[in-house]
């Protein structure tokens, strides 16, 4: 049965409830699926990843986690008795491009939101420092974007998006345009910067190795339109380092997506 697609402030159980979730685009009399069936549980804390090929309805799921979209089917719901949660004021989003605004500083950048959502400014000031130095550019804060490497950038990008403290960080290939070295080396620095911040995630990602290293959860999404194919757990130890990524038990992990993506 389809119901009407609604966003709940407050339930039971996991932070975010997929339950048969679709959309359609809809172009003059086209349509077009680009979600048919996604049900997923995401719990508060978890970091899931969500890999699928290119075009499969990803990144539609994650405007739709967003509120940027609206259902067609199925049900959305965020938010539980522990971690109730606000629509637009909740949400922080890194995009595959860090998008500054080049006539501000990082700082300024980094403080965007909040002056959008109107919070305290000076607090905000302060939050946006240490958010610099956590995420390892405390020392480039009064730099232009112009001056800053693409990891340095995207870094940035990422404090802009913990700033408002949001429940929930929506990451859309955020290192898909970083070159190999650079791209491992944000992948160390995001499970930090997820173990610091506790924050619940969802990673969208092309990079099978990447969903595995970094996920405590993987969903594994088919050609499109998106269907669940695989959701699992990923038991690899924290913290994880990248000679994790030379066990079998990564390895198994690897294979098992490959095999849902008819890979193998
Ligand atoms: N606004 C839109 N109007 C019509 N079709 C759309 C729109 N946005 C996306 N689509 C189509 O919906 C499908 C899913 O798109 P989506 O961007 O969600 O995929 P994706 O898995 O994120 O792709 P990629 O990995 O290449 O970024 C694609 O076939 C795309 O062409």
């Amino acid at each position: 049965m389809t119901v009407n697609p609604q966003l709940s402030s407050q339930s039971e159980g996991p932070f975010i409830q997929l339950q048969n979730v679709r959309k359609i685009y809809r172009t003059g009399t086209q349509e077009h699926v680009a979600v048919s069936d996604v049900t997923l549980d995401i719990n508060d804390g978890e970091l899931l990843s969500v890999v699928g090929p290119s075009g499969c309805g990803k990144t539609t799921m994650l405007k739709i986690l967003a509120g940027l979209h609206e259902a067609d089917g199925g049900t959305v719901k965020i938010g539980s008795s522990v971690a109730n949660f606000e629509e637009g004021r909740d949400v922080g989003m890194v995009f595959q491009q860090p998008m500054l605004l080049k006539w501000r500083t990082i700082t300024e950048n980094v403080l965007l939101p909040a002056q959008i959502l109107g919070l305290p400014m000076k607090a905000a000031r302060n939050r946006a420092q240490d958010l610099l130095q956590m995420v390892g550019i405390g020392h480039a804060s009064k730099k232009y974007p112009f001056e800053l490497s693409g990891g340095m950038q995207q870094r940035a990008a990422i404090a802009r998006a913990l700033i408002h403290d949001p429940k929930l960080v929506l990451m859309d290939e955020p290192f898909g345009a970083l070159d190999a070295m650079t791209r491992e080396k944000m992948n160390l620095e995001m499970l930090r910067i997820w173990q610091e911040s506790q924050k619940t995630i969802v990673f969208i990602t092309h990079g099978i190795q990447e969903a595995v290293f970094l996920g405590s959860h993987c969903a594994v999404l088919s050609a499109g339109p998106a269907r669940m194919a695989d959701h699992f757990k990923i038991d690899l130890p924290h913290p994880r380092t990248l000679d994790i990524k030379t066990t079998d038990a990564f390895g198994e992990y690897v294979k098992r997506v490959y095999h849902q993506l008819g890979m193998d």
